[in-house]
């Protein structure tokens, strides 16, 4: 009978030999890799732009096979996200991808970029969502990531304002389930503290936690977590934060109190915007914009040939249009491509019957 460090030996011996092949494989993977950007650039029509590397579509079907054969032991998310950073590591060979985010530094924002590109992509953080917008439009970055919408606050109005007049199209999107923190400055007493900042979208979710663990402290709300995060690193000693896991890492700050949000299931989403349009994958979402008349019906015969289609409508928003000629904005998400039917046929009958339709995009379901 082998001994308990003979047989621990054995088995690292066989752990070396796997990684040994798994480093192989890597870079063979990676190597193939950048015999796509040799081919790409051979067979681009216009030498002066770059051919379009990022491939959201192909991604999402790498990630949804790798989850559909895992047999384990490993979950098939962890499988899927170490593999997210293989075709990262991948990507950034071919080209390093330049994605602007709603900074600063720490966000959630910033996390979704992460979960979303994988940590060998550039991420530059932008003081506003308006900012994000234009750092792509001017394509100083490939592609931006700003959030849609709270599980628990609604939709982030200013986004979706901002597809009004911009051309950019959504190429992808990122859920995120959102935690939020009490964080503090180490060796700092909890009941000694008299002032709590944060986004106020977080003061939000965290109400009723607020209301009745701090119900006399001042909630101060600021331009974003990390910069609450910022402060009370600063400020120390009286002062606390609320914010994610990132903010509190980069200032090193102490969990007082962990996930102290309303809801057990606060998520957020969040949008890749860019310049491309995306092919199916199979399993994709569009996002539509439709200016309608205010009229008898309205939107009655923007949703009845979907409702005919067989068209799965998944979120509808409504927002107030500018001045005098039009009645209505609306957001509308549906299952389905754009170049595919039914989604192709519904698009054209809708929009004969409207003011404007605008495609935002297609783009793959989230995979993780
Ligand atoms: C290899 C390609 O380029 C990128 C890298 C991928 C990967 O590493 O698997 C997948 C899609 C693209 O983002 C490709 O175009 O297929």
């Amino acid at each position: 009978m082998a001994t308990e460090q003979e047989q621990l030996a054995k088995l690292r011996d066989e752990i070396d030999e796997i990684d040994r092949h798994i480093h192989e494989l890597i870079n063979q993977r990676a190597q193939c890799a950048q015999r796509v950007a040799e081919v790409k650039m051979a067979h681009r029509t216009d030498v002066t732009e770059e051919p379009v590397f990022y491939r959201p579509e192909r991604e999402a079907q790498v990630l949804r096979k790798v989850m559909e054969r895992n047999k384990g032991p490993l979950d098939s998310e962890e499988v899927a996200r170490l593999f997210r950073e293989i075709m990262s590591a991948c990507l950034a060979l071919e080209r390093p991808t330049r994605v602007a985010f709603l900074g600063p530094e720490g966000t959630f924002t910033q996390q979704a970029a992460l979960k979303h590109f994988g940590h060998s992509a550039v991420c530059v953080p932008m003081p506003t969502i308006d900012d994000v917008f234009r750092e792509v439009e001017a394509k100083a970055v490939k592609y931006g990531v700003v959030p849609i919408e709270n599980s628990t606050e609604g939709v982030v109005h200013h986004t979706l304002d901002n597809f009004r007049s911009s051309e950019l199209k959504i190429s992808g999107e990122v859920e995120l389930r959102i935690h939020q923190h009490l964080l503090v400055k180490p060796d700092t007493e909890p009941s000694r503290i008299t002032r709590i900042y944060s986004h106020q979208q977080s003061l939000a979710q965290c109400r009723l936690w607020l209301d009745s663990r701090f119900p006399n402290v001042e909630r101060i709300a600021v331009s974003s977590n990390a910069e609450a995060a910022r402060r009370a690193a600063a400020e120390g000693e009286h002062v606390a934060a609320i914010a994610g896991e990132m903010a509190a890492k980069l200032y090193g700050l102490e969990h007082a109190f962990n996930n102290i949000e309303d809801h057990p299931d606060n998520s957020t989403r969040f949008l890749i915007i860019g310049h491309e349009s995306v092919g199916s994958s199979q399993r994709d979402k569009t996002s539509i914009l439709v200016n309608a008349r205010n009229q008898p019906g309205a939107l009655y015969h923007i949703l009845e040939p979907f409702h005919r289609a067989g068209v799965d409508l998944t979120r509808i928003e409504t927002r107030p249009a500018n001045a005098g000629a039009w009645g209505y904005v609306f957001y509308i998400d549906l299952a389905g491509h754009q170049d595919e039917e039914p989604v192709n046929q519904a698009l054209s009958e809708v929009s004969s019957k409207v003011v404007e339709l605008k495609v935002l995009g297609s783009y793959p379901q989230a995979v993780l």
